[in-house]
């Protein structure tokens, strides 16, 4: 089975990490994504659930189909419509992979499942014998394995190898092991199933207590040469375990690891940006590797050791994970070069287009703050690495509000050249404007959360405005951007009216 120092990541962001209770991304959000994971050089990327939703599957066939590279893989039930439609998705992958999955623990057998051990041993079996039909590689996940009978899983493991699972992986499901006791559960499955030479050890952790990376740290010690993550450490409850803090723990930490992984480090800050722009999902400042805090050196005794030699207080280098340091200042007398090099330091790719309105918008800001910072250049371009096509645009925004009248907006909206105009009154000025907006568009939505963002500090701060909102029954993330925050908030909300109304008329396309 290969070099047994090669540990492969496997990225399951698009998957275990879209289950993040609020995050829902569209097809081309999750292609974006997918690009990013290849440049990064994940080895697997897990591009979805194709049985959940039309949706989900067309995200998996189109990531299969454009994404060169890594392995693309679909989750799927034991079953065999769900298999049927997994292979639909990824066959036209370079390497494609059929993740099938099923429950081992008597917990889930009991009240989730209500089969016998018996039933579920022959349906794991039947499932990758299934698979195997279509498909070379097939992984089998025994779910909530850690909560198993250890008998009772080998068994089962042992049989799905047999069967012609090449990768069998061993979640802890809901984060409840603690790093000693999973290292050794691992060494324990792979001493009791006779035939695991012939498969990859996998590990899935989620992060309930706190565990996931050190679980999985722990389990490749024990012999797991697959390790499943998500970039920020996104996923269902707590999330799983977090890439680039694995990633850089093998790295930082080779002497003691002694594993090896194939990765483009400059690539992981781009990876965690793109992850949160489009998800919604906000890195927390003090998060290991990629929070705003993690390179950040706050006091004297710090700062002065810092100065003499950085690795006083510094163990990884935020230039090596893609973090620019460049120190020119980038305002309204920057020109075209200067501009396209920082974003590229900043990891952004723009194509000529994207570039242009992006330095026009660039112009603009600079003309309003002193001084444009790295995160307003980020905020300023986040959007437009993918930006859906705009039916809405603000044309002009007028509010009447104040402590003792009732809040009043009137709104222009461009739609195709031609400008229409309607007027609200609402329970505050964004609500007055947001009810206009409805007015013309004639789509209604639902604000369900709303968060105002001081992109950089100083009372010329750009404000970002993120915004979910339910239309239609789905939830869909909006992102508007102004000096003003009010025009922000507008701004938001007309995005996530675009983004629906996109995805309502290429479906029906
Ligand atoms: C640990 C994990 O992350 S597992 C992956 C979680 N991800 C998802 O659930 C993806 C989104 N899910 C969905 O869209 C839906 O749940 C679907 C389309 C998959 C299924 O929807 P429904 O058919 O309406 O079933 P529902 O979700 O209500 O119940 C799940 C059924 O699958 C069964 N099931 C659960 N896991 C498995 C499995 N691995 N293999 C076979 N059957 C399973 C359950 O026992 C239940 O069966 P029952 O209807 O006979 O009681
Ligand atoms: C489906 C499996 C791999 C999973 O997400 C889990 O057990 O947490
Ligand atoms: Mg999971």
């Amino acid at each position: 089975m290969g070099d047994k120092k090669r540990i492969y990541l496997f990225d399951t962001t698009l998957r275990d990490g879209e289950q993040s209770p609020g995050v829902s991304l569209n097809v081309e959000e999750k292609l974006e994504i997918a690009g990013q994971l290849a440049r990064l050089g994940v080895d697997v990327i897990e591009a979805g659930f194709p049985i959940a939703s039309p949706g989900d599957f067309a995200a998996v066939k189109t990531i299969a189909e454009n994404i060169k590279g890594p392995v693309i893989a679909g989750l799927c039930r034991a079953t065999r419509g769900d298999i049927d439609r997994t292979w639909e998705a990824v066959k036209g992958a370079e390497s494609p992979r059929i993740h099938t999955f099923l429950a081992t623990s008597d917990i889930h057998l009991k009240y989730k499942l209500q089969k016998s051990r018996e039933e579920v041993l022959l349906q794991a079996v039947e499932a990758v014998k299934y698979a195997r039909r279509f498909c070379s590689d097939v992984e089998f996940s025994a779910e909530d394995a850690s909560r198993s009978d250890l008998d009772f899983l080998a068994q089962v493991i042992e049989a799905v190898i047999e069967a012609g699972a090449g990768v069998v992986n061993l979640p802890d499901t809901v984060g409840y092991a603690v790093p000693e006791e999973y290292g050794y559960f691992i060494r324990s499955v792979m001493e009791r199933v006779p035939n695991i030479d012939r498969a990859i050890v996998s590990v899935h952790c989620h992060n309930d207590l706190g565990m996931a990376v050190a679980n999985s740290l722990a389990a490749i010690c024990n012999g797991a040469r697959q390790v499943e993550c998500a970039v920020n450490g996104i996923g269902e409850r707590a999330g799983n375990a977090s890439l680039e803090e694995i990633i850089m723990a093998l790295y930082t930490r080779q002497a003691f690891y002694d594993k090896e992984i194939n990765i483009n480090y400059n690539e992981i800050y781009r990876s965690s940006r793109l992850v949160s722009s489009l998800t919604g999902m906000e890195v927390q400042a003090n998060k290991a590797i990629v929070g705003k805090n993690a390179f950040l050196h706050e006091s004297g005794i710090h700062q002065d050791g810092v100065l003499k030699e950085r690795s006083t207080y510094e163990i990884m280098s935020p230039e090596l994970i893609g973090i620019s340091s460049s120190n020119l200042v980038l305002g309204k007398h920057s020109g075209r070069h200067a501009f396209k090099e920082r974003l590229e330091e900043l990891g952004y790719r723009l194509g000529d287009e994207e570039l242009e309105k992006a330095f026009l918008d660039f112009k603009e800001l600079a003309d309003k703050k002193k001084e444009v910072t790295n995160d307003d250049l980020e905020a300023l371009v986040k959007d437009k690495v993918w930006a859906i096509p705009e039916r809405f645009t603000l044309n002009y925004l007028q509010i009447c509000s104040g402590t003792s009248i009732v809040p009043t907006a009137t709104v222009k909206l461009a739609i195709e050249k031609m400008v229409f105009e309607a007027a609200s009154t609402g329970d505050g000025p964004v609500d007055a404007a947001c009810h206009a907006v409805d007015k013309i568009t004639d789509i209604y939505g639902k604000m369900h959360e709303f968060k105002i963002n001081a992109v950089s500090s100083g009372k010329d701060a750009l404000g970002e405005v993120i915004s979910r909102i339910e239309i239609g029954g789905k939830i869909y993330n909006g992102r508007g951007l102004s000096t003003d925050i009010i025009e922000a908030s507008v701004k938001s909300y007309i995005n996530a009216i675009n983004k629906y109304y996109y995805e309502k008329h290429r479906a029906m396309a």
